[in-house]
């Protein structure tokens, strides 16, 4: 069985109070839960939010990192500094950094490989635009995304990652995927998965579903076959939103 995974992506938000006030709130509210609790906070908030999350069944990761141990890359984080201040997981390959920050499929595979080899758990997003949507290339578009994420990833790293198809034209706008297509889509990248692995190996690697999560419409995509859990923006950064999250 699976464990389902809910998350947060504070994107670019919060300072490291409201980052321990958030912390404060949710602790007693999810602390019964079987779910896995993640909270993906700014460089900044990370070395806090360890410390707050000490003890309790919440865990904390990054955003993003770089795929070098060091060097000059100015304003970049390695895997080990991470670690270094006790983060667990972090986020590869969201959509707003291919956008925005010239993320590419290729780096995106060295940091996965960079991640798994130092014991950082990777949140490898994929997902295609409406452009794509609408031009029926969904599933090439997340097939390629998947297979050169994986390229040189060992079986045993592979059952490791967690995956997160995040549809982009339904991040941040409100439309979300229907929770039928999200999981037909989501039952795809396993089969993607199985063909470079083994079914076994597919069956055991989650998928998350992202775009437009929030407390009503989370219980629906949680019980979809193939979705694993949710990596959520907008609905993570509110203490009662995200524990309803959690408590789906
Ligand atoms: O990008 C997302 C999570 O990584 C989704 O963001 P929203 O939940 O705000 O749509």
């Amino acid at each position: 069985m699976r464990k389902p995974i809910i998350a947060g992506n504070w994107k670019m938000h919060k300072t490291v109070a409201e980052g321990l006030a958030f912390m404060d709130a949710i602790k007693p509210e999810v602390s019964g839960t079987d779910v896995e609790v993640l909270v993906c906070a700014p460089f900044t908030l990370l070395p806090s939010l360890v410390e707050a999350a000490k003890g309790t069944n919440i865990k904390i990761g990054a955003q993003n990192m770089h795929y070098e141990d060091h060097g000059a890359f100015t304003g970049e984080v390695s895997a080990d500094m991470l670690l270094d201040i006790g983060v667990t997981h972090v986020i590869i390959g969201h959509s707003e950094r291919r956008q925005y920050f010239a993320e590419t499929d290729e780096t995106v595979n060295l940091k996965t490989r960079k991640a798994l080899s130092k014991g950082l758990t990777p949140v490898v997003c994929c997902g295609e635009s409406l452009e794509q949507r609408e031009a029926g290339e969904t599933k090439t578009v997340c097939k390629t995304q998947i297979v050169k994420a994986f390229e040189n990833i060992s079986l045993a790293d592979a059952s490791k990652v967690v995956v997160a198809y995040e549809p982009i034209w339904a991040i941040g706008t409100g439309k979300t995927s229907s929770s039928k297509d999200a999981n037909d889509v989501i039952a795809y990248i396993r089969e993607v998965l199985a063909a470079l692995y083994s079914t076994e190996v597919s069956e055991e690697i989650r998928i998350q579903y992202g775009g437009s999560v929030k407390p009503a419409n989370v219980e629906e995509i949680m019980n979809e076959t193939d979705i694993d859990g949710a990596l959520v923006g907008g609905a993570s950064l509110e203490a009662d939103s995200f524990v309803q999250l959690v408590n789906f």
